[in-house]
């Protein structure tokens, strides 16, 4: 951008040049400003620790330079303050802005110095030559500024997007985040009060897991809960929703699911939750307690909704963890769960029956 900045601003210098008995010492130095001097700072610029201080100074340096043309011009008006403007909203682009006054003091530096070196007589009015010699300073640096614009917002459209969505997610366990997973929910029970639409939820808690955070660690703890993360979104149906509610605390929304299936999806991850090893910690067992609730009719919000789940996750902690129980047909009364009556295949829920075989594609 500098050089070709500079580049054209040369050639502005230049034409002016042309109109004036200007010495061979001035076009050198309109040469060398012009095109030497971006390359300069370029490699300055890569050459810092801090590329944005080195890129401060250089920036001084341009308005030195840019201040040294002015009076090269004698006092133009026209180039002048197109070049000078340029040179302003360049310095704003770069983020440059708030250190305004050292910029207008190194301008005028560089108008005082080359002013007291060559002692131009003021011309105003630039001649027709020097102003055809500003369009392409005014047209490419436009066209130039337009581009950078239009690239920056789309960078920033993308970023501010992945960053909508990284919000939606919780950064540990992959899953969803809570505030997500709960707006997920309320669409889903508001969807189940104006079409009937079956949807259960799940409250996953894992069992004991303060041990293992006090045995193994908080490192360790949180590798776990990472691990549970993704091995419950492996047991998920397409359209269900898991999220992280908290601490060890997970819900999964079962879309188009009557208690029944949620169930089933629940038995699906209390199983490959109880499947999890860890290669350095081979005695680590993970287990979890699971509360089941269909939506109702009755149940006026989200957290009425949870609320049910919550018990029943409770008496599956009191009948000893490791259990899946449904909140049960009335759910939205506290306190009264009911127990799903098991399939004779799944006696796995017998908490004496968890030992599961070692597999090795789910040692982490
Ligand atoms: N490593 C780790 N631990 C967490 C995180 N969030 C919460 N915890 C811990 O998870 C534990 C949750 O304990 P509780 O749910 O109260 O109890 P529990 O030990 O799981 O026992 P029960 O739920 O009664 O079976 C606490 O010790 C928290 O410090 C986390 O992000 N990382």
């Amino acid at each position: 951008m500098r050089a070709s900045y500079m580049g054209l601003c040369g050639l502005v210098v230049a034409a002016s040049l042309a109109y004036q008995p200007a010495n061979i010492v001035w076009w050198a130095f309109t040469a060398v400003s012009a095109l030497v001097w971006p390359h300069i700072a370029y490699l300055h610029s890569c050459r810092q620790a801090d590329p944005f201080q080195s890129e401060y100074l250089n920036c001084l340096i341009d308005a030195l330079i840019v201040g040294c043309w002015v009076a090269l011009m004698q006092w133009s008006l026209l180039p002048s303050i197109c070049i000078l403007a340029i040179s302003m909203s360049d310095r704003s682009y770069l983020g440059l802005k708030q250190r305004w006054l050292p910029f207008v003091g190194a301008l005028l530096a560089g108008m005082g110095l080359m002013a007291a070196l060559v002692q131009p007589e003021a011309q105003w009015l630039a001649p027709l030559g020097v102003q055809i010699s500003l369009l392409p300073l005014v047209i490419l640096h436009t066209a130039y500024t337009s581009r950078s614009t239009r690239r920056m917002l789309k960078t920033l459209a993308k970023q501010n997007l992945q960053l909508k969505l990284l919000g939606r997610i919780d950064p540990l366990t992959t899953v969803y985040s809570r505030d997500y997973w709960w707006k997920m929910a309320r669409t889903a029970l508001r969807q189940h009060h104006i079409r009937q639409e079956q949807t259960s939820l799940l409250v996953i808690d894992i069992d004991h897991f303060k041990r293992i955070n006090d045995e193994y660690g908080h490192i360790v703890g949180d590798e776990v809960l990472k691990l549970i993360g993704l091995n419950i979104r492996q047991c998920l149906r397409s359209h269900d929703i898991a999220g992280r509610y908290g601490g060890d605390e997970f819900t999964v929304l079962c879309k188009n699911a009557k208690a029944e299936d949620a169930y089933f999806v629940a038995l699906r991850i209390r199983d490959k939750l109880a499947q999890i090893r860890l290669r350095e910690y081979p005695k680590l067992r993970i287990s979890a307690s699971i509360g089941v609730a269909a939506a109702d009719d009755s149940f006026e919000s989200v957290a009425t909704w949870i609320k049910a789940a919550d018990t029943a996750l409770y008496s599956a902690k009191d009948a000893g963890r490791d259990q899946i129980i449904d909140a049960g047909p009335s759910s939205h009364i506290p306190n009264s769960p009911a127990t799903i009556p098991m399939p004779a295949s799944k006696t796995s829920l017998n908490p004496v029956a968890q030992e599961q075989p070692v597999k090795d594609d789910l040692t982490y």
